[in-house]
């Protein structure tokens, strides 16, 4: 299976760079899409009567004029509803004059129960949102609860941002070509698509590579070679050591859940960095995981020296003021060279955020590798300005903040997008709303941290506990509180170690 995401404009040059190539041809491609389509309708939706394909003017309507063609010759009763003809000469045109089906005006459509609704408006050419007869269409299917079949993107779905300006149809199935895009897995596109299936209609995977899309969809299949098993000869250090700063008396939890997180996900020793007010409260809920007095930099900057820690998570549990910044930014200045790598999660960014200036410009000289772990609050804190560009998708404004804080960035929630400095990016799609539950995030701090601990590089490390958190979620399944999430990571790591 591959794995990249297309924009519509990379999809449009892999299909012109496949035409060139030949032998296929633009109507040939869509002649290939139609029967995608077709097969896909006779085989899920056998009883489906009438089949009514709703015809846009571009090429996605082409694809439906193919669809109408083919359900017509398999036998099947069809109704074609077209808002207005395709442009002369154009491939939709071509497939258009090849169809039988006669053409009815799209304000004619009214589906009744027992049929079945082609949504072939628009696709990757959508360009504004959904407007009059097209609006009415969306409305009178959901009125009829009839199910939807979409070719490419349900219309009204952004294939670019998965945003939905206007209205969209609800698809029960989305049926795409050669790569998923960002706009299926972002949401609220997501929702509208119900089940994805991406057919192949020949376009080469040497066209995909080309255009130069470096987003995927996040699957072990492509970091599993990086993921860490201890060596035969390994000593509990040399798994890996993580670092966790606890926060005071009343807020000690978060370092412990990241603290035992790291632990499952493999680090082969932990310490919990507690200031002396809150020791007496870690110890008390503490046992594998060594425990350590840290009231300052340099008590920080000893335990650095002594133990030497691969990783550090700073943020789980502090607090938002400027002083936690002002340490994390002392951390990666003063101690730099000391440790591989920082994660910086909720209050670790939001006190940040008190002085960004300070921080990016930091963030230009060399420093520790840097993964910061932002919710959409903690991101539109740190990356106002970024987060205040409404043109941009979250897969962009992922990509913005990570070029901008020379760091990996996980833009969290229920589309999660990962983001590295160099334009790398995946976009998370086996999360589940299990985790919208209070301290899951610091989990996901502590399997980032650990993973790196074990020399993942930082974009494969935040890739894997992206997809590790929500896997272990799913396998624990309703019931889930954060405290669960460590213990359910064991079958898990198992699964991608065996
Ligand atoms: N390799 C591949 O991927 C293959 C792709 N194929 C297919 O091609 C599709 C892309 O085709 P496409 O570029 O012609 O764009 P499409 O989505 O038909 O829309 C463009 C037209 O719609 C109009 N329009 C847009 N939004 C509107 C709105 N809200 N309200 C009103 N009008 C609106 C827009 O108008 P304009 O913006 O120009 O004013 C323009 O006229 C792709 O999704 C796939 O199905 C296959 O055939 C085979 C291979
Ligand atoms: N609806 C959802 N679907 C999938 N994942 C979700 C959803 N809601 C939250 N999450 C995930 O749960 C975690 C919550 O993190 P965060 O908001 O930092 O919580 P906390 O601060 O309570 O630890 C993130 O990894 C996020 O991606
Ligand atoms: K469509």
């Amino acid at each position: 299976m591959a794995f990249e995401l297309l924009t519509p404009d990379e999809m449009a040059e892999a299909d012109r760079l496949t035409i060139g190539a030949g032998p296929v041809d633009g109507v040939g491609l869509m002649r290939r899409a139609g029967g995608a389509i077709a097969d896909v309708v006779l085989s899920r939706f056998p009883s489906a009567h009438p089949v009514h394909v709703l015809c846009g003017p571009g090429n996605n309507g082409g694809d439906g004029y193919v669809v109408a063609r083919l359900l017509r010759e398999s036998g099947g009763a069809v109704r074609l509803f077209a808002t207005s003809a395709p442009r002369a000469g154009s491939d939709a045109a071509l497939a258009a004059a090849e169809c039988p089906v006669a053409v009815e005006p799209l304000s004619a459509f009214a589906p009744e129960t027992g049929s079945l609704v082609v949504d072939a408006l628009y696709g990757a050419g959508l360009s504004k949102p959904l407007a009059g007869d097209v609006l009415a269409a969306v409305a009178r299917t959901a009125e009829a609860g009839v199910p939807v079949v979409a070719v490419d993107l349900p219309s009204g779905v952004s294939g670019r941002s998965g945003e939905v300006p206007g209205g969209a149809f609800k698809a029960v199935i989305t049926v795409t070509f050669a790569r998923k895009k960002p706009g299926h897995l972002l949401f609220p596109g997501r929702a509208h698509c119900g089940e994805i299936i991406v057919a192949d209609i020949g376009i080469s995977d040497a066209a995909v590579a080309a255009t130069g899309a470096r987003c995927r969809e996040n699957d072990p299949a492509w970091w599993r070679a990086l993921f860490p098993s201890p060596a035969k000869d390994a000593h509990k250090y040399s798994r890996g050591h993580v670092g966790v700063f606890s926060g005071g008396i009343a807020a000690t939890g978060a370092a412990r859940l990241s603290a035992m997180a790291a632990a499952r996900a493999g680090a082969g020793a932990v310490t919990v960095l507690s200031p002396g007010a809150a020791l007496a409260a870690n110890a008390a809920h503490l046992t594998s995981i060594i425990l350590r007095r840290c009231d300052g930099l340099e008590d920080a900057i000893a335990f650095l020296d002594e133990r030497k820690p691969a990783v550090l998570v700073h943020g789980p549990g502090l607090s938002p003021e400027p002083e936690v910044g002002r340490f994390a930014l002392e951390l990666m200045g003063h101690a730099s060279g000391r440790f591989g790598a920082l994660v910086l999660d909720a209050d670790g960014i939001t006190s940040m955020a008190r002085q960004r200036a300070a921080f990016f410009e930091a963030r230009r000289r060399s420093g520790p590798a840097l993964v910061l772990t932002p919710h959409h609050g903690e991101f539109g804190r740190l990356f106002s300005d970024i987060a205040a560009d409404t043109s941009l998708s979250k897969l962009e404004r992922a990509l913005a903040a990570a070029a901008k804080a020379n760091a990996v960035i996980v833009y969290k929630g229920p589309d999660t997008v990962i983001a590295a400095p160099d334009g790398r990016a995946a976009i998370n799609s086996n999360g589940t709303p299990l985790l919208a539950t209070a301290g899951s995030g610091d989990v996901l701090s502590g399997i980032v941290a650990a993973l790196m601990a074990q020399s993942m590089p930082p974009f494969e490390a935040a890739c894997a506990a992206v997809w590790m958190h929500a896997e272990a979620a799913r396998r624990f399944g309703p019931g889930l509180i954060a405290e669960d999430l460590p213990l359910a990571l064991r079958e898990v790591v198992a699964g991608l170690s065996g």
